[in-house]
């Protein structure tokens, strides 16, 4: 699909830039940081990478588990929540998405919004 939202940013290359972008943001964050203490950074960044992908409508796979049950027991709040997605939107800055597709993918990030916080 040459119109969908994963070629209108620039496919895979894109992405992969993005969620590098995203995680140098996380690990300079002290608000942020803690979750992923525990985190395998490769694992987070292609489980991250092929998710996003399918966010987007790119042809990719996800394989990984639900979001539900990746987020569970982290007990993420609004606030958590809200500065994971500003160092995300500072990742999308950073790679040239324009502020019309970051909004379209804000929308779609926002309905996973009730898989992620509080569980
Ligand atoms: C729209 C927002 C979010 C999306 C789309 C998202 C997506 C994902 C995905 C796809 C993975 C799994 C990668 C994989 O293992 O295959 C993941 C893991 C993780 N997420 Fe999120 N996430 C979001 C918000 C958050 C927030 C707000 C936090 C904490 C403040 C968080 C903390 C984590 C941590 C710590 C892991 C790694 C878990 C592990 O070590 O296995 N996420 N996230």
């Amino acid at each position: 699909n040459e119109d969908s939202l994963y070629e209108r940013i620039g496919g895979l290359p894109t992405i992969e830039k993005l969620v590098d972008a995203f995680i140098k943001n996380i690990a300079r964050d002290e608000q942020v940081l803690p979750y992923f203490r525990k985190s395998d950074v490769t694992h987070f960044r292609n489980g991250f990478i092929a998710h996003f992908c399918t966010v987007v409508d790119g042809p990719c796979e996800y394989k990984g588990d639900s979001m539900v049950d990746i987020h569970t027991g982290m007990d993420i709040n609004e606030a958590d929540f809200n500065r994971t997605v500003e160092l995300l939107v500072d990742a999308m800055e950073k790679v040239g998405i324009s502020y019309r597709q970051q909004n379209e993918i804000l929308a779609r990030l926002a309905s996973l919004r009730k898989d992620i916080i509080h569980l």
